[in-house]
């Protein structure tokens, strides 16, 4: 109920119930290079009734008005000159939310707003761009003003090990130790898991040729994106996959597309993450459901299994295990392991579970999406199917070396993300105070930047007739006359996706292999244009993606 916190916040400014508060200093304390000394034992105070009826703090201090806190930050960009649409009391921009479609939505307050505005996700001034140099300067040159996400505390360790959630130092120890599980030689060793998954993808496929001669992608990739997530993130072989019934599947389900995202209840730690925080282990409860439990609990008993066992499992688990016991720091002039032993468990169940929530339905839209775009486009299915014999010649088998020389199957991937990026919006939390262009624009610490990536990808200025599905904007000459900062598939900068590589080992064995043996094309029940589900969803959900599948000649006996 926002009026209702709106006037509890303005009785709470006009009366606070504590009218002053004090600190005794307990260690000599200087602020300001010496301007002001504190000394030990003596007392600070923060006169809070005077401090709340300051003019310069709120304007018209005598006036018992809830529409003031409400609006406090709205005159931000007006006052720099910035555009945008007009924000309302409490909820700036982000009214009914929860009921719009994200990439519709975003396409068109771009084409309305323009490459720079001002937005307010509830009360935090938000400056949306799309403008090449900028995204340039905020997420690369001046990255060290731009390292944080928003996010509020968590008290569960795991999910305070999350990357996508750390922040500052902590999140560049953390990312550099992670990165190295996904070097060539890493994800080479694990591209034997994937193909193992892809077999069974394959035999799955086979048998909807031989039924009604249709897939549903969405569901058919989802489970096989599970398959390789629990192989090699969870180290498990789950014998029932594509039984909705099976655990896994069925919490992985719950956690990564959550009933709440269609309830208003989602805008609440978008817009207002440190009240979010304040609620505690209440909001804690809405995000560590019973299902994330599951996985905690799971990758517990693997890491203590695996503890007493010699074997190797070419996963994740081990990759990432290796990587972040190998970081050290330096103490005395020696190098020292960074972390202890429990410290690397909780990173590796961390990265682990995080594996599945970034993963999963990234990787599972993405191939549903190809497939989809595929099945409208025979003359491009036909080119990749070319490309592939071809290189079969060469090789024999779809391997980690063959995926990585097929150029044509790379180009279909980068259109197939730049027509339908799974991270509709990709955002960072301004850490340092900002200037850009002589000061035209200025974000404060704590306020947001926001490249809307769908809308950035369909753009008329960088990717001219941008409805039309075309590979051929990704030939090298083509990628070299476009300015490299209007794709962000897989963000930009050094906080960029650092899954990336593994996503696109798993995406091209799979694509390789399906479209050597089947042909994908549509059925009545394909639709004309792929849409997606509405809802304060952040990765793009396709909705009734199902088409027709036959086997190729070649592989018909
Ligand atoms: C098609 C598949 C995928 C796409 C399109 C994708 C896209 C993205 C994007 C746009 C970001 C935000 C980057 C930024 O803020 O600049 C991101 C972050 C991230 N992704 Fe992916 N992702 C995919 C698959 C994966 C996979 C398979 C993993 C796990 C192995 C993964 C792990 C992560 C992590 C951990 C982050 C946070 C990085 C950080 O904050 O340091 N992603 N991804």
């Amino acid at each position: 109920m926002p009026y209702l916190e709106m006037v509890v916040k303005e009785v709470l400014r006009y009366y606070p119930p504590i009218i002053r508060m004090d600190r005794k200093c307990t260690k000599n304390y200087i602020y300001d290079n010496g301007r002001i000394k504190i000394y030990k034992g003596q007392l600070v105070t923060i006169p809070i009734l005077a401090l709340h009826h300051m003019e310069e703090y709120y304007p018209n201090p005598e006036i018992f008005d809830p529409e003031s806190y409400a609006t406090s930050t709205h005159n931000y960009f007006f006052d720099q000159g910035i555009p945008g649409p007009k924000p309302i009391p409490f909820f700036g921009n982000m009214w009914g939310i929860w009921k719009n479609n994200i990439p519709e939505l975003d396409v068109a307050l771009v084409k309305k707003y323009g490459k720079v505005f001002g937005y307010f996700d509830g009360l935090i001034p938000n400056l949306w761009i799309t403008d090449a140099d900028m995204i340039k300067a905020m997420y690369v040159k001046d990255f060290e003003h731009f390292v944080d996400r928003r996010s509020f505390e968590m008290k569960t360790k795991v999910i305070r090990k999350w990357l996508t959630v750390m922040k500052g130092q902590e999140w560049k120890d953390i990312r550099s130790s992670v990165t190295p599980a996904f070097t060539t030689g890493k994800i080479k060793r694990m591209s034997v898991l994937i193909k193992d998954c892809v077999d069974n993808l394959c035999d799955r496929v086979t048998t909807f040729t031989e039924n009604d001669g249709k897939i549903d992608a969405k569901m058919t990739f989802s489970a096989f994106t599970m398959d390789v997530i629990a192989r090699c993130a969870f180290g498990l072989n789950i014998e029932t996959l594509g039984n909705k019934d099976d655990p896994f599947i069925r919490n992985a389900q719950h956690v990564t597309n959550p009933p709440s995202s269609k309830s208003p209840i989602v805008f609440l730690p978008f817009a207002y993450p440190n009240f979010f925080t304040s609620l505690g282990s209440l909001a804690e409860s809405i995000f560590v459901t019973k299902e994330l439990k599951f996985f905690f609990k799971l990758l517990e008993n693997i890491l203590k299994e695996r503890s007493q066992s010699k074997e190797k499992f070419h996963d994740f688990i081990e990759a990432a295990d290796e990587a972040i016991s190998e970081f050290t720091k330096e103490v005395d002039g020696k190098l020292v392991p960074m972390w202890t032993r429990e410290e690397i468990d909780e990173i590796v169940m961390g990265q682990s579970t995080l594996f599945m929530l970034a993963g999963f339905d990234t990787t599972a839209a993405t191939l549903t999406n190809t497939c989809f775009q595929l099945a409208r486009n025979p003359d491009i299915q036909e080119k990749l199917y070319e490309s592939i014999m071809a290189k079969m010649e060469d090789y024999g088998e779809v391997c980690h070396e063959m995926v990585q020389n097929l150029p044509y199957l790379e180009m279909v991937i980068q259109e197939v993300l730049r027509f339908y990026p799974p991270l509709i919006r990709v955002e960072r939390q301004c850490t340092k105070d900002y200037s850009y262009d002589n000061g035209r624009i200025k974000i404060k610490k704590g306020q947001l930047v926001t490249v809307p990536a769908f809308a950035l990808h369909h753009m008329e200025e960088y990717y001219p007739d941008p409805e039309k599905f075309d590979p051929e904007r990704w030939s090298p000459e083509n990628k070299a006359n476009r300015n490299p900062y209007t794709f962000m598939a897989f963000g930009i900068g050094p906080r960029n996706c650092v899954g990336m590589r593994f996503a696109l080992e798993e995406m091209k064995i799979a694509i390789c292999c399906l479209v050597q043996k089947f042909r994908f094309f549509p059925v009545e029940e394909t639709p004309e244009k792929l849409r997606f589900d509405d809802g304060l969803v952040q990765i793009l959900q396709p909705i009734r993606a199902v088409v027709g599948i036959e086997l190729r000649q070649s592989n018909s006996n």
